[in-house]
C-alpha cells in the first residue's frame, strides 16, 4: 500500500516535471518567435522610412521591401500552428482568417500583379501592418518576460480601433485596383474546355474575397474589442468555442 502511494507520488512528480519542462520550452520558443517577428517588422519599418527619405516617393517601395515582407508575413503561418497545438490561448479560426488574408494579399495580389505595386493603397496597408505588428509582437515578448510597459499594452488594445479599418481600406482598394489587370490577363484562371473539366475565374474569386470582408472583418474587430475589455478593463468574457 505504502509502496503504491510512493509510486503514485513519483509518477505525479515526473508528470509535473515534464509539464514544467514543456512549458519552459514553449515559453522559450514563443519568446524567440516574438523577438524575431518584432525585429523583422522593425527592419521593414526602417527600410520603408529610409526608402522614402532617400527617394522622396513611394514608387518602387514595394519591390524594395518585398523579400523581407514575404518572409516575415509567411513566417506568421506559425501562429496558426501555435493555436492549433495549444501553445497560445487564441482561436485557430480567428487567427487563421487573419493570417490567411495577409498571406493572400502579399503572395496572390500584391506580389503577383506588378502593375498595382505602386498604388498608394499598398503603402497604406504596409504602414498599418508594420505599426500593428511591431506593437503586437513586442506586447507578446514583454508579456512573456513579465516586463510589460503599460504604454505597449495600451497601444496593443487601442490602436487597432483605427488601424484595423485603415488596413482593411488599404487591402480592399488594392484588390479593387487589381481587378482590371486580372480580367484582362486571365491570370490564375482556368477556362473550359480543359482536361480537368473545371473552370476557375480569378477575377470573380477576387470579388468574392472582397465581399467576404463584410461578414469576416466585423468578427475579427469584435474579437479584438472583447480582448480589449478583458485586458484593459478586467471584464470576464466567455468566448464561444471554435
Ligand atoms: C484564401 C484567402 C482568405 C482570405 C479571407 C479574406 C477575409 C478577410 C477578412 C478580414 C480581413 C482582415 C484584414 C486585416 C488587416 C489588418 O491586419 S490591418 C492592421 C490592424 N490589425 C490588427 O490590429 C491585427 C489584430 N489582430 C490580431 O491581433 C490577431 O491577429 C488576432 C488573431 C485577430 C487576435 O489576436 P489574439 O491572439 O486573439 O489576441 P491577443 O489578446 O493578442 O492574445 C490572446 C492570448 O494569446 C496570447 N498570445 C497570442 N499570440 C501569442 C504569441 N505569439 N506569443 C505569446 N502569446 C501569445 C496572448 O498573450 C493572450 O494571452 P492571455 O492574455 O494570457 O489570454
Amino acid at each position: 500500500m505504502a509502496s503504491g502511494e510512493e509510486d503514485g507520488s513519483l509518477d505525479e512528480k515526473e508528470n509535473n516535471n515534464k509539464k514544467r519542462i514543456r512549458s519552459a520550452l514553449a515559453t522559450a520558443w514563443l519568446t524567440f518567435y516574438n523577438i524575431t517577428m518584432t525585429a523583422g517588422w522593425l527592419v521593414l519599418a526602417v527600410a520603408m522610412a529610409k526608402f522614402y527619405i532617400q527617394r522622396g516617393t513611394h514608387k518602387g517601395l514595394y519591390r524594395n521591401i518585398s523579400k523581407t515582407l514575404k518572409f516575415f508575413q509567411t513566417f506568421a503561418l506559425l501562429e496558426v500552428v501555435h493555436c492549433a497545438v495549444g501553445l497560445v490561448r487564441t482561436s485557430v479560426i480567428v487567427t487563421g482568417v487573419q493570417v490567411s488574408s495577409r498571406i493572400f494579399m502579399v503572395w496572390f495580389v500584391t506580389n503577383s500583379i506588378r502593375q498595382i505595386q505602386n498604388e498608394e493603397s499598398v503603402v497604406l496597408f504596409l504602414v498599418v501592418w508594420t505599426v500593428t505588428e511591431i506593437t503586437r509582437y513586442s506586447f507578446y515578448t514583454f508579456s512573456l518576460i513579465n516586463h510589460l510597459p503599460y504604454f505597449i499594452k495600451w497601444a496593443r488594445y487601442n490602436m487597432f480601433i483605427v488601424m484595423y479599418p485603415l488596413g482593411v481600406i488599404g487591402e480592399l482598394m488594392t484588390i479593387y485596383s487589381a481587378l482590371p489587370y486580372v480580367q484582362r490577363s486571365g491570370m490564375f484562371s482556368l477556362r473550359l474546355p480543359n482536361k480537368y473539366n473545371v473552370s476557375f475565374d480569378y477575377y470573380i474569386f477576387l470579388i468574392i474575397i472582397m465581399l467576404s470582408y463584410i461578414p469576416l472583418f466585423p468578427q475579427l474587430y469584435f474579437h479584438m474589442l472583447r480582448q480589449r475589455r478583458r485586458v484593459l478593463h478586467g471584464e470576464v468574457i466567455v468566448e464561444k468555442d471554435d
